[in-house]
């Protein structure tokens, strides 16, 4: 694993509201591949199929009454402790990794993660970039409408880091296309790869994503059982 120690101040993404952080390459392209093939091993079951995308969930599933935790496999557990060390859920360890596949053409509605996590969002890219909306809600209680403000370009091997306003008041989407234009909506492009370049077009492939987060209500099922006389 490549050094770990990171000054976070230095990632900030400085053209964003509160608070972005964007590491490009934090993790190697031997990790991405390992962390690829993991996944495709699991058996079928593991993976949950929704209507536009698939998806995977290590350390249990996060329920409102809360998740009964589940051992995190070292291959994965790894990058836990990375971002454990990163200090971005004021001392909380992350528990929860939500997997997310993409294919081309695929992505996910406007929303916000909401109250069972603690509110940081980290996410790992594999496979594939993306780009991440980022949508204001109506300031008109009565209108639901959404407008597009920023972007971020997701590189793969790239963490991306959100709190604050961008936890829990601006919505994140990502388009259900199939190719992103760099256009000057991407506010991360300067600490981005020269490869994407402004103006261009780029086409997608298929997109793992790591969302790992703290979920802060959680009961072991084992210490229930040994607890019972
Ligand atoms: O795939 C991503 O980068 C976003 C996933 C996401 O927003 C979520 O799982 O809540
Ligand atoms: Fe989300």
């Amino acid at each position: 694993m490549a050094n770990s120690t990171y000054n976070l101040e230095i990632h900030k993404v400085k053209k964003l509201p509160e608070t972005a952080y964007y590491i490009s390459d934090f993790i190697t392209e031997a990790e991405e591949r390992a962390i690829l093939s993991n996944i495709y091993a699991a058996p079928k079951p593991k993976w949950t199929q929704l209507s536009n995308r698939k998806l995977q969930n290590w350390g249990g599933v996060p329920h409102s009454k809360g998740m009964i935790a589940e051992v995190i496999p070292p291959w994965l557990d790894q990058y836990l402790e990375k971002i454990y060390a990163l200090n971005v859920m004021r001392g909380k360890r992350p528990n929860h990794v939500l997997v997310n596949e993409y294919l081309p053409g695929q992505g996910i509605m406007p929303h916000l993660d909401g109250s069972l996590f603690y509110p940081t969002i980290t996410t790992i890219s594999a496979g594939s970039h993306i780009v991440l909306k980022f949508l204001e809600p109506s300031k008109d209680d009565r209108k639901t409408d959404l407008t597009h403000r920023f972007s971020l370009l997701l590189e793969p091997r790239s963490l991306l880091i959100l709190q604050d306003a961008l936890f829990e008041y601006y919505l994140h989407s990502i388009e259900e296309i199939t190719e992103d234009l760099i256009d000057d909506s991407i506010v991360n492009l300067d600490m981005c790869s020269s490869s994407f370049v402004k103006g261009s077009v780029v086409t997608r492939e298929t997109r793992i994503s790591l969302t790992i987060r703290h979920v802060p209500k959680t009961t072991s099922f084992k210490l229930n059982i040994g607890n019972k006389r």
